[in-house]
């Protein structure tokens, strides 16, 4: 299904034009009060923009031909930041509600929401009610809920926000295996969330997208100001390859593995730039990674420079800049210690 939304909330306002492919995962990034959640609620129909909203060429809103579909009929789900469970109902019953509601007679629907369960890794849970559960639990009995329905799309706001240190990484490993081959729109304030996330990423501010485009680009060469102070991360992809990151071109990268990832799998390393550092030649006898690179841009960060590369981009002072004599095409040596590189379980390749 391929969502494409046109819409506008003057009382906001808030204006956007989004394409979300089928199977795509779109993030909506951008600072506090940009329209992200304003532009959730229109897709989901709980607010009534100006324009249109459609999935493939079936109109669900359009004040054009006042067509409106009621936000139960859109085959839309919209999963919050808090799992918001039915308190009453146990967590087997909370995920055969929508299934239920859908026509599904009690056995089908209990089989529905046990299949669900088990996708999430809550089948041991699924007789005890939401307060009897951590707030990672109901997330994952949340996560079971908005799918069970079947959505055609699934709408995700801020997920990890309201979740521990210790439940986010797990949830977050749940989201990437059930958003894989969904039709999604995900917003978030976590550049992390976005990297291994999404596909694409449109960068909003005051109500308006400032920049859009491939996760890897956005992230690394910001087009707004925003987008350069939100991202200020180095993200590489590829696969792994004996405990490290293994490129398309063959170079590896290595680093610590927030959960075990077998080889093959499609792995992303998120490295920050004041973590990198630049020479000339390798250096001799160190745990480094040290990798060949270009120079392709320098620019003022704050009182350093962002020296930007093929590969990845380093914070240095001036001086350095100076001393190594860098410029656009110097050719360089990239060093960054392995404990440095976070490497994560990503999208595939192919979606990259
Ligand atoms: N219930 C509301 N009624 C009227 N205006 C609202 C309402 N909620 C948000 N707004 C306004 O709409 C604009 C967009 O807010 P929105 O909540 O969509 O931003 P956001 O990007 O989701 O922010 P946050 O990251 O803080 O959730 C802001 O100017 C905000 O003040």
């Amino acid at each position: 299904m391929t969502l494409t939304a046109d819409i506008a909330l003057e009382s906001r306002d808030v204006a956007v034009d989004l394409v979300v492919e089928t199977g795509e995962t779109l993030a909506l990034l951008g600072p506090n009060g940009a329209g992200k959640s304003t532009v959730l609620a229109a897709l989901a129909g709980l607010l009534h923009p100006r324009g249109t909203v459609a999935l493939d060429d079936r109109v669900l809103s359009d004040t054009g031909t006042r067509t409106w579909v009621a936000p139960h009929d859109r085959g839309i789900a919209l999963l919050a930041q808090e799992a918001r469970l039915f308190p009453h109902l146990d967590a087997g019953d909370n995920v055969a509600f929508g299934p239920r509601a859908r026509g599904q007679s009690r056995t089908e629907a209990a089989a529905t929401a046990a299949r669900w369960l088990d996708e999430v890794g809550m089948t041991a849970h699924a007789h005890r009610r939401p307060h009897e559960l951590s707030g990672g639990q109901q997330q994952r009995v949340a996560i079971a809920r908005a799918l069970a329905t079947e959505p055609r799309v699934l709408l995700v706001d801020e997920p990890l926000s309201a979740l521990d240190a210790e439940a986010a990484p797990e949830i977050r490993d749940l989201l990437r295996r059930v958003l894989a081959e969904r039709t999604t729109v995900l917003v978030t304030h976590e550049v992390l969330d976005a990297a291994l996330l999404a596909d694409r990423v449109a960068v909003m501010d005051a109500g308006r997208v400032v920049d859009t485009g491939e996760t890897t680009r956005v992230l690394s060469r910001p087009r707004s100001d925003f987008g350069a102070r939100f991202a200020g991360l180095n993200l590489v992809r590829g696969v792994a390859s004996d405990g490290a990151l293994l490129m398309a071109d063959g170079r590896l990268l290595h680093g610590l593995a927030e959960s075990p990832v077998a080889d093959g799998q499609p792995v992303a390393a998120v490295v920050a730039p004041s973590a990198v550092s630049i020479h000339l030649t390798h250096p001799h006898g160190s745990p480094r990674n040290s990798l060949d690179a270009v120079v392709t841009e320098l620019e003022p960060h704050g009182h350093l420079v962002r020296v930007r590369t093929d590969l990845l981009s380093a914070d240095v002072t001036p001086a350095a800049v100076a001393e190594l004599r860098l410029h656009r095409g110097s050719a360089v040596v990239l060093a960054v210690k392995a404990t440095e590189v976070h490497l994560h379980p990503s999208r595939p390749l192919s979606l990259a």
